[in-house]
């Protein structure tokens, strides 16, 4: 296939302009202007269109097992791919918890079928994440699990947290954590301030993370092992992975887009589509965070899409599940938020959205040199679109930018060479032109 007259962003080799592009089998084979269509060969025109390396997302809840009714591995990857992700990294709290090798081999097989997004299971720290019992590590990580989290619940346990990152270190497997103290947080459902009380919820204060964000740093310096802060919303919190990378500790971070482009006062009116964990910040934070993804503290941008079905948000809001579903609409949201103000470049999204996340799983992605798995997103610059939860490919429709107006909306995405989705539609396997 010959991609051409496409505009290539692509920091991993200093790219930045229009380059046709090869591809043989699964991988790119030859970049460079005005290249030759070879016999048989199907020719893309990009004219217009940008082109940069598939996204990687660390954090997403594809609910498969048992949760199907709010999303599963068919809905999930479908609606990865939709939202130009070539490989999402899928979390353990599922039903049963991935935190054995044929859970994630289930995981593994199950999506290789499907052949949309390549799913990565992550598997957690510790059995059916109860915080007590650490899993077989080594066997994971040979099976192919990257990266290790009990996500939805902090390991409260320092003592356990530090003897799976003693034994870990020596599989070198990436630590994540979601960082709260359900102590400190008590029956919290937003952040705790004016907002809160003014709507009569409890509020959880930032220091529920931030205590666990400077634990965990802690317990990275005096085991070795990577440790990697998930969904983090506090300027504090940031400040302190700030102060780690500076003493070179083997930490890292991600944000989402909605703790970098929404805040408590979201919450108003009840909307439960607002309510997550960790919850909703201030404009303060927002700010602070933006600052992170353009001076490094930020590793990646993840999505933390987490689809319920919509029972389990059409209801009171104390009773409601915390998650936003938003897959789908993350690039837009980041190339129209972030790009467009002039905040960031295309260039630094590209590293914090493929490049970036591809190191820190040790993965030869996030870059379109020759030789390497052709997995790329396509996308318009230009037309603008209305965020409509209703055409999402995800079951989850609890999205809190419904009749937003954004642009960069995914065109084309190839996943090892194959175009997966095409005019803005899935292409089922072996449904190719
Ligand atoms: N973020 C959320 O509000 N919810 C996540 C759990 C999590 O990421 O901690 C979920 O599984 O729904
Ligand atoms: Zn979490
Ligand atoms: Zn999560």
């Amino acid at each position: 296939m010959l991609l051409r007259n496409g505009h290539l962003v692509d920091p991993g080799q200093a790219i930045d302009g229009v380059t046709d592009i090869r591809i043989k089998g699964e991988t790119i084979a030859e970049l460079g202007p005005d290249l030759p269509a070879e016999a048989g060969e199907e020719v893309v025109d990009l004219e217009g269109l940008y082109v940069i390396p598939g996204l990687i997302d660390l954090h997403v809840h594809l609910r498969d097992p048992g949760d199907e009714d709010s999303e599963d591995l068919e809905s999930g990857s479908k609606a990865a791919i939709a939202g130009g992700f070539t490989t999402v990294v899928c979390m353990p709290n599922t039903k049963p918890v991935i935190d054995n090798v044929p859970m994630a081999t289930y995981i593994q097989e199950k999506s290789r079928r499907l052949g949309y997004a390549d799913v990565i299971p992550s598997a957690a720290i510790t059995k059916g994440e109860m915080g007590k019992e650490i899993t077989e590590i080594g066997m994971l990580k040979e099976a192919g699990v990257a990266a290790f989290t009990d996500d939805g619940k902090t390991v409260m346990d320092a003592g356990v947290l530090r003897n799976a990152m003693d034994y870990g270190k020596a599989y070198d497997v990436l630590f994540m954590e979601h960082c709260e103290d359900p102590y400190l947080r008590d029956r919290g459902v937003m952040n705790e301030g004016k907002v809160a009380t003014e709507l009569g919820l409890f509020g959880a204060p930032k220091e529920a993370e931030d205590v666990i964000i400077m634990r965990d740093i802690m317990l990275a310096e005096l085991t070795g092992a990577r440790m990697h802060i998930q969904h983090l919303s506090t300027a504090r919190g940031l400040d302190m992975v700030r102060q780690a990378k500076a003493k070179g500790l083997p930490v890292s971070c991600e944000v989402t887009p909605h703790h970098l482009l929404l805040t408590e006062e979201k919450v108003r009116g009840y909307n439960t589509f607002a309510k997550v964990a960790p919850p909703l910040r201030t404009a303060e934070d927002n700010a602070a965070l933006i600052a992170g993804l353009q001076d490094g503290t930020v590793d990646c941008i993840a999505t933390d899409h987490a689809p319920h079905a919509a029972e389990l948000k059409d209801c009171e809001f104390v009773r409601a599940r915390f998650g936003i579903s938003s897959i789908e609409v993350a690039f837009p949201l980041a190339w129209t938020h972030l790009v467009g103000s002039g905040q960031l470049s295309l260039s630094e999204l590209v590293r914090l959205m493929s490049a970036r996340p591809a190191d820190l799983l040790g993965l030869e992605r996030g870059s379109l040199i020759p030789g390497r798995v052709a997995d790329i997103l396509i996308f318009d610059p230009n037309t603008e679109k209305e965020v409509e939860p209703e055409t999402f490919y995800s079951k989850g429709k609890n999205c809190p930018y419904e009749g937003e107006t954004l642009s960069g909306w995914p065109v084309h995405v190839l996943r090892a060479g194959r175009l997966v989705y095409r005019d803005g539609a899935i292409v089922a396997p072996g449904a190719e032109a």
